[in-house]
């Protein structure tokens, strides 16, 4: 008798840009207690998981070189951890990922993290697992910060070390350019860099996240701009001082803002709306600072499958505005 191998699955899955990042101090265990408004934007990575007797990981698209394609790919971990949560440890050995890119390799917005959310979203579909998306958001915290903002998508306040969400009302859509750097950066490096200029004397601290949440809920963009702000910004630059430059840029060729997105070195610049967004990009295009150019947009949904119904099955947590 033929077994009957499931058809593959292919989630796509979005970026994040941090519209809003305040870092408090080092914990004990290695992290740093945060605030901060993600939202998920347009620009998305699709993840492909399907049964196979050759498992393995293949990688197509942004930084295809530099992404691991063993144990370590987060997206690896990912299969490796529900596998074990649903009592098949060792399942994943039967398992091929693809992963093609869309999002910046380490470039602050949270492309690895985005692949392992989409593989609990896509394994839960092939292997036809009854857990919820809110199961799955406890897994997710557990390989990284950014995972379960990945799975909801949105727009949500994050606590703790990131991985506590609320969603956040926004209305309209808000329109994005994003500057790629040559090269991207190491998260921890960055969080160092900061502890590392906090130490030596005080870099200023961006305020409440209120005004943030507020400016979201009008819809405004203009609003919205005056109040972007990041505390790993300081110490990205540090590293990076050429970003400094692509900032100037962006806001030169017509952008509302720039701030850089989470840990970077990728700049977000928000637009007054779509077509400005399209003339800011050209224009960054010819200005020689950045690698490579992209027009998004946000709000957008977490890992979903493609052409699939996936909806969370739970009751989505209560809006915070
Ligand atoms: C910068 C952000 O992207 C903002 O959303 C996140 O805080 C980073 O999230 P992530 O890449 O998922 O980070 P993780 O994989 O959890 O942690 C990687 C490393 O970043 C540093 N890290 C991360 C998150 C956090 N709240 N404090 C930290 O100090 C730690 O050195 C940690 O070992
Ligand atoms: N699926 C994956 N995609 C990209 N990088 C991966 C993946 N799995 C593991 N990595 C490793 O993780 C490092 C960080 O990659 P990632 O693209 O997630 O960074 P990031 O977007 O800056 O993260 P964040 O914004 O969450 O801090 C890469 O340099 C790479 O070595």
């Amino acid at each position: 008798m033929l077994a009957v191998v499931p058809p593959p699955v292919t989630v796509r899955v979005p970026a994040k840009v941090n519209l809003h990042l305040a870092v408090s101090d080092l914990r004990e265990d290695g992290y740093h207690e945060l605030v901060t408004v993600f939202q998920a934007l347009s620009l998305t990575d699709e993840v492909t998981v399907m049964a196979t007797e050759e498992p393995g990981i293949e990688v197509y698209g942004e930084g295809e070189g530099s992404v691991p394609t063993g144990a370590n790919n987060l997206a690896w971990r990912a299969a490796q951890a529900l596998a074990a949560h649903v009592g098949k440890p060792g399942a994943e050995a039967k398992v091929r990922i693809v992963l093609r890119k869309g999002i910046p390799v380490a470039g602050g917005m949270a492309g690895g993290s985005a692949d392992a959310a989409a593989t609990l979203v896509g394994l839960a579909s092939l292997w036809k697992l009854d857990v919820t998306r809110d199961e799955l958001a406890e897994l997710a915290a557990g390989l990284g910060s950014d995972v379960p903002f990945a799975l909801y998508g949105g727009t949500a306040l994050g606590t703790g070390r990131g991985e506590q969400l609320v969603p956040v009302l926004a209305r309209h859509t808000f329109h994005w350019v994003l500057a790629f750097d040559q090269r991207g950066l190491s998260t921890p490096r960055v969080f160092g860099e900061l502890d590392r200029l906090r130490a030596e004397g005080k870099p200023p601290r961006i305020g409440s996240h209120t005004p943030v949440v507020e400016a979201l809920a009008s819809g405004d963009p203009r609003q919205l701009a005056l109040l972007l702000g990041n505390d790993l910004q300081a110490a990205a630059v540090s590293l990076r001082p050429g970003l400094r430059r692509t900032l100037r840029a962006g806001v030169n060729a017509g952008a509302l803002a720039g701030t850089v997105s989470g840990s970077g070195p990728t700049c977000a610049f928000l637009c007054a709306d779509a077509q400005s967004a399209v003339e800011v990009a050209a224009e960054l295009s010819g200005a020689g600072v950045c690698r490579t150019v992209r027009v998004a947009h946000g709000p957008v949904p977490g890992a979903r499958l493609v052409g699939g119904d996936d909806a969370p099955r739970s009751a989505p947590p209560r809006v915070h505005a």
